[in-house]
């Protein structure tokens, strides 16, 4: 990723991702205790990297990404950026690694959003409050 970081406009978020950089783990802040990854990606528009940080969710050496934003109306824009550009780099903890962003429907996103509100039981309130289908999508090493 070329150095055109464009941090996030939300202050609490914003400060996390500074703090996983300055540490250069992602052990280092949480949510609810809960443990998060930050995801790198592309900006669909500018073309600018963004750093998103997300509940940890893994399992078998993949994990998922619930675009969920609190249960708003509208999707996150990160995951237009995704739809636009699939390449992310996935960091846990001090390991980075390339992957790529698959949105998951029926059936596997079923099974995969047992696994998201067991990692974090308010996405489950998130889904109650909006009619909109919170995507899920599995980041799959690449
Ligand atoms: C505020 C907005 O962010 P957003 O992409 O809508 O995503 C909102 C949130 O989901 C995002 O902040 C998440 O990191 C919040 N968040 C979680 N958000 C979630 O949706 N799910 C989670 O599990 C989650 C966990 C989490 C844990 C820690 C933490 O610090 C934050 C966490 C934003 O950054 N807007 C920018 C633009 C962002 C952007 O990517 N723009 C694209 C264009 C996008 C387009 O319009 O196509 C570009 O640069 O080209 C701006 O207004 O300038």
């Amino acid at each position: 990723m070329s150095d055109d970081y464009i941090p996030s406009p939300s202050t609490w978020v914003r400060e996390q991702v500074e703090k996983i950089d300055a540490t250069g783990d992602t052990r280092s802040v949480s949510v609810m205790d809960r443990p998060v990854v930050m995801l790198t990606m592309r900006g669909a528009k500018t073309g600018a990297v963004r750093k998103v940080p997300l509940m940890r969710v893994e399992h078998d050496g993949v994990y998922a990404a619930v675009a969920s934003k609190g249960g708003a109306p509208e999707h996150p824009l990160w995951y237009a950026n995704l739809q636009a550009d699939p390449k992310i780099t996935l960091q846990d903890g001090t390991r980075s690694w390339p992957a790529v962003a698959r949105e998951i429907t029926g059936e596997e996103r079923a099974q995969w959003w047992e696994r998201c509100v067991a990692a974090y039981p308010p996405y489950a309130e998130y889904q109650e409050k909006t009619d909109r289908l919170i995507p899920v999508l599995v980041l799959e090493p690449s």
